[in-house]
């Protein structure tokens, strides 16, 4: 079966004066598919995020969404592409309401009328198990609701293309388990994901492929099962000896 690239990025670096974080890594994402990045910390997952997403650019290479090369796309721009990413430390309105952090969200990044936005966004908070949650401000919300938050304020962008850094953290396994079926519901609804994560258990639970990265570099790309059981990546994620 053929599988359509969403994503590709071809030989991306990038430095920070001398220390060079990400060396010349190239991977296709693949529409439909869950991608799930790993790596030990400082390995350059996150920077290479901040690349797709527009926060900084790359000292070299190329990323391309749908063929098309971001280049010098700002953000908001590669948003409206229908890129959404969440981050590692959550960032919402703390003095907003839930539904009013979609809100935002939506309108930053989908283009929709405000009439659309709210029936977008209320369906957005069901999705995300959140509807209960519409009007509780989003600062006393839990550790797991904030997770689901970080979510929908993603998807209230409507993206083609979903960026998770580490959701997974800090979770319990019950909670763990639940964000795992809360991605799954998002893929099955059409949306492409690249998940960055530590937790290896929700990673495994629903990636296609993984992706690995070690100071900056490509060590290992495939099937779940090949790059869990790859000698190298063992050593270096896992620090088994094989
Ligand atoms: N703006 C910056 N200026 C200088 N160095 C940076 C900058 N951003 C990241 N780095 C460095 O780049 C390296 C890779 O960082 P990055 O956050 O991408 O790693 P990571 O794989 O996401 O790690 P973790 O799993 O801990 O989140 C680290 O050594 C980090 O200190």
């Amino acid at each position: 079966m053929s599988r359509e690239t969403l994503l590709a990025a071809s030989n991306v670096s990038k430095s920070f004066g001398a220390v060079r974080v990400l060396h010349e890594v190239s991977f296709d994402v693949y529409r439909g598919e869950v991608l799930g990045i790993l790596g030990p910390n400082g390995a350059g997952k996150t920077t290479l995020f901040n690349m797709i997403s527009g926060d900084i650019k790359p000292s070299g290479g190329e990323i391309r969404l749908g063929g098309v090369m971001l280049g010098g796309e700002p953000p908001f721009r590669r948003c409206r592409m229908g890129i959404g990413r969440t981050y590692q430390i959550p960032r919402p309105y703390t003095g907003m309401t839930t539904f009013e952090n979609l809100l935002v969200a939506s309108a930053f990044g989908s283009g929709r009328t405000e009439r659309e936005s709210y029936a977008f966004c209320a369906q957005v908070l069901r999705d995300c198990e959140l509807a209960d949650k519409a009007n509780t401000p989003s600062g006393s919300l839990t550790l797991l609701d904030r997770k689901r938050l970080e979510l929908a304020r993603a998807l209230a962008s409507d993206p083609k293309l979903l960026l998770l850094d580490e959701i997974a953290g800090g979770l319990t396994d019950e909670e763990s388990k639940a964000l795992v079926a809360l991605v799954r519901r998002i893929r099955e609804r059409g949306v492409t994901i690249v998940w960055i994560e530590h937790v290896l258990n929700a990673l495994l639970a629903v990636a296609d492929r993984l992706l690995v990265l070690n100071f900056g570099e490509k060590i290992a790309e495939g099937l779940p099962q090949d790059v869990i059981a790859n000698p190298e990546v063992k050593r270096v994620y896992m620090g088994i000896e094989a």
